[in-house]
């Protein structure tokens, strides 16, 4: 006897081209977490005096990457993520003995959001299995505590086409203003905690994000062309220059107040679009990054490609976006034509044609 969990949690494509770490939409490909805990056979939680080394979970894994990820659930980012938030209500450990078992269908480090999915999964997690009770804003603190950019938790979390922003909480606050990856900042915690005089974990500040989601044409849908190799968003982070010309940000602020509307009219109209998803923040630093991004981006519009809405990188790379209302295959293989002529064999690919979900991340229970 025990209760179940199945979490799903969708893939992202954060920035949309002038957006960068604003906005986000929610794709239907999906990371999936199943727990099954043990509530009959487990100890009461109170009772947990002893932390066992597994911290009470087996961890499972099938799906993108299958022999890359650790399993160890202190290293995992579902599981880590999960003990911190638990640890933040005082839980040391899964409350009873569960078993985690994720399928995941999102690509790693191709700029598809899977590691904003696994830290939302994780959130999720910890609140089932410890019966928190978070509200879906509190979820969002611990979500960027953990990934400090809000656009593909937002939007992996609540769903659709979605703009947030971060509060500038100040250098005590507990948001550092760094460009650590996910593992970094939940080690860093972790030896925050370890020095604490008192052995505390700091919590998140309240309600430290705020988002908005915006309409979107259900005529739209998704093309990710997925190159066949990894780039970890922190590299493409550092990648980008530490301050910008008024020009560029001007540049782009106008796009993305035209995106932030655009995309909503119920039929999308494609020069407008196309001009709103061009770039001057990231896309031209990440260039390099990704062979074959300029022609591209330089290439393709919608006269001389019908259907094509709008083209850019999908978060930090290397995956392309592209959105469109029609033609979806001829515009994927004219993007992979770009890679397969790169030099040296070319660069192998493959697509994807998603639907823009709005729902986003969800947990079911059941009684076994
Ligand atoms: N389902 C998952 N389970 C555990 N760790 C994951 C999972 N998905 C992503 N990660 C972690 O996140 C890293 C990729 O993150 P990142 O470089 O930000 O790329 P992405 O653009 O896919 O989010 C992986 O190398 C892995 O450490
Ligand atoms: N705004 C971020 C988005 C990173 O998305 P990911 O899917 O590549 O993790 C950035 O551009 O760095």
């Amino acid at each position: 006897m025990g209760t179940s969990f199945v979490i799903n949690v969708p893939a992202t494509s954060a920035n949309i081209g002038p957006g960068f770490d604003v906005m986000g939409l929610s794709l239907s490909l999906y990371l999936t977490v199943s727990a099954d805990v043990e509530t009959e056979q487990g100890s009461d939680m109170a009772a947990v005096t002893t932390i066992l080394p597994n911290r009470n979970i087996t961890l499972m894994y099938e799906g993108e990457n299958s022999g890359g990820l650790s399993l160890d659930p202190q290293a995992n980012l579902i599981t880590r993520t999960a003990l911190y938030v638990l640890d933040c209500s005082g839980i040391k450990q899964f409350p009873h003995p569960t078993t985690v078992r994720v399928k995941n269908s999102i690509p790693l480090g191709r700029g598809l959001g899977s590691s904003g999915a696994a830290v939302v999964a994780g959130v999720l997690l910890a609140n089932a299995v410890g019966s928190l009770r978070l509200t879906q804003q509190r979820m969002l603190d611990y979500c960027l505590m953990i990934e400090h950019h809000p656009d593909n938790v937002a939007a992996a979390l609540v769903g659709g086409f979605v703009a947030s922003y971060l509060i500038d909480v100040d250098r005590s606050g507990n948001i550092p203003a760094s460009e650590a990856d996910e593992a970094e900042v939940l080690q860093r915690e972790r030896e925050q905690k370890a020095a604490a005089a008192d052995g505390s974990i700091k919590l998140p500040p309240d309600n430290i994000g705020h988002f908005l989601q915006l309409e979107c044409s259900p005529k739209i849908k998704a093309i990710a062309i997925i190159p066949q190799f990894e780039l970890a968003t922190s590299k493409a982070r550092a990648a980008l220059p530490g301050s910008y010309t008024t020009r560029d940000v001007v540049f782009n602020l106008q796009r993305l107040a035209v995106l932030t509307t655009a995309l909503g009219r119920e039929t999308p109209d494609p020069w407008l679009i196309y001009r709103a998803m061009e770039d001057k923040v990231h896309q031209p630093y990440r260039m390099h990054l990704v062979p074959g991004l300029p022609e591209i981006l330089a290439t393709f519009n919608p006269d001389n490609t019908p259907g094509l809405l709008g083209i850019c990188l999908s978060g930090a790379g290397p995956t392309i976006l592209a959105l469109a209302v029609s033609n979806f295959d001829e515009i994927a293989s004219k993007i992979r034509a770009v890679f397969d002529r790169q030099p040296n064999g070319g660069i192998a690919t493959e697509y994807k044609v998603l639907d823009i979900v709005g729902e986003g991340a969800s947990c079911i229970e059941s009684l076994r």
